[in-house]
């Protein structure tokens, strides 16, 4: 039984369309990851999710139960934004002690309550503080602390790692993972960010020109998107996309490349993954193309180069080899196996 439905969701505001006819579903107990570039109504859908904003049409049930008349209390849904919210005034115990205390719960309760989940969030130190006596990582850990004493069903959380820096960010979002699992609630997480999506998504869903543009686990929409704009929105570096004309029996294209496809389109692009490109052959069937490389970074073990491929196409590439000579035009090759053939259209034909 799937834990969320959204079915056939539309939202204006005014005469601008956002939403236009979202549909998806999320398990019991899973991390979902709502993906989309900035505008994308993410927010939007979040909110209609949580009875914060009304939709124009369509229907969301929880447990197959429609809720399109039920308040947020009501719905059994948390909501956990950026700027964490937290009431300045009040300690870190008052803060997570409020939601209950709206809803009438007896004092000893809420103590009880907030203890445990402070004990399973790892604040109990904290509980005495005030907002402005925190880092943001603390910040945050308490935003989720006042949402986990409510006990809700559904979490939705709006971006909440994008006031973090880069390191407390990655530690909090192997955390946040950690303590979904050990919760076993359903989350819902909005962001921007590929490698946010990817990395916590037990399934992620893109959001683009209002509707939900693929489902599906983060490896199988990596490695099979739909189209162009999927293609290019997920990985970073992102995949090369080099424009090909069938010319008789073969299609010719940037890179200078050379190659047979079974195709009747005249026009397509091919999409290679910056990883899947070699300076040395690896199988007899490689394509041959050509750069000159312009930048060579290392990254680690490996080394970004970035090439160029005529005067204004760059083409970049993740090598293990580190000893690259710049300037000079070199041979690189790849795999048609491994490459995206995507149409006029720009949705991908491989399959
Ligand atoms: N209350 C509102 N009134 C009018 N337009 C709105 C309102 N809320 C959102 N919008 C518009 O709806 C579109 C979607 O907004 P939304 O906040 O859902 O996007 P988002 O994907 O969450 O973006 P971001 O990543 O920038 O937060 C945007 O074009 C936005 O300007």
């Amino acid at each position: 039984m799937a834990d969320v439905k959204v079915i056939d969701v539309y939202k204006s505001y005014g005469k601008v369309p956002v939403l236009k006819g979202l549909n998806f579903d999320i398990e019991n107990g899973e991390f979902f990851v709502l993906l989309g570039s900035s505008g994308s109504g993410k927010s939007t859908t979040l909110n209609i999710l949580a009875g914060l904003d009304t939709m124009d049409s369509g229907k969301i049930l929880f447990d197959n139960n429609a809720v399109n008349q039920l308040s947020p209390v009501e719905r059994g849904v948390a909501m956990v934004f950026q700027n964490y919210a937290l009431y300045p005034h009040m300690t870190v115990f008052k803060n997570m002690a409020f939601p209950l205390k709206m809803l009438n719960y007896k004092k000893e309760s809420i103590i009880r309550i907030v203890n445990e989940v402070a004990k399973t969030l790892d604040i109990t130190t904290l509980l005495d503080r005030y907002p402005r006596e925190l880092s943001g990582g603390q910040a945050q850990r308490i935003a989720l602390g006042r949402a986990l004493v409510r006990d809700p069903k559904i979490f939705l959380l709006d971006e909440p790692l994008s006031n973090l820096d880069a390191n407390i960010r990655s530690k909090i979002r192997n955390e946040l993972k950690l303590m979904q699992e050990e919760l076993n609630r359903t989350f819902i997480y909005v962001t921007h960010d590929q490698m946010e999506a990817m990395s916590l998504g037990d399934h992620i869903g893109i959001l683009h020109n209002g509707l939900l543009e693929q489902y599906g686990k983060p490896i199988d929409i990596y490695n099979n998107p739909v189209n162009e704009y999927i293609a290019t929105f997920l990985g970073d570096p992102e995949m090369n996309m080099l424009s090909c004309r069938k010319n008789g029996n073969i299609y010719e294209g940037e890179c200078s490349i050379q190659f047979k496809l079974n195709s009747e389109d005249k026009n397509i692009t091919l999409g290679v993954r910056p990883e899947n490109i070699y300076l040395h052959k690896q199988n007899d069937d490689d394509i041959e193309g050509k750069i000159v490389p312009k930048i060579s970074e290392l990254l680690g073990s490996r080394t970004l180069i970035i090439g160029m491929a005529g005067s204004d196409k760059e083409i970049k590439i993740i090598t293990e080899e580190s000893d690259i000579s710049i300037g000079k035009e070199i041979p690189v090759y790849f795999n048609l196996n491994k490459c995206h053939v995507f149409n006029e259209k720009g949705d991908n034909i491989n399959k």
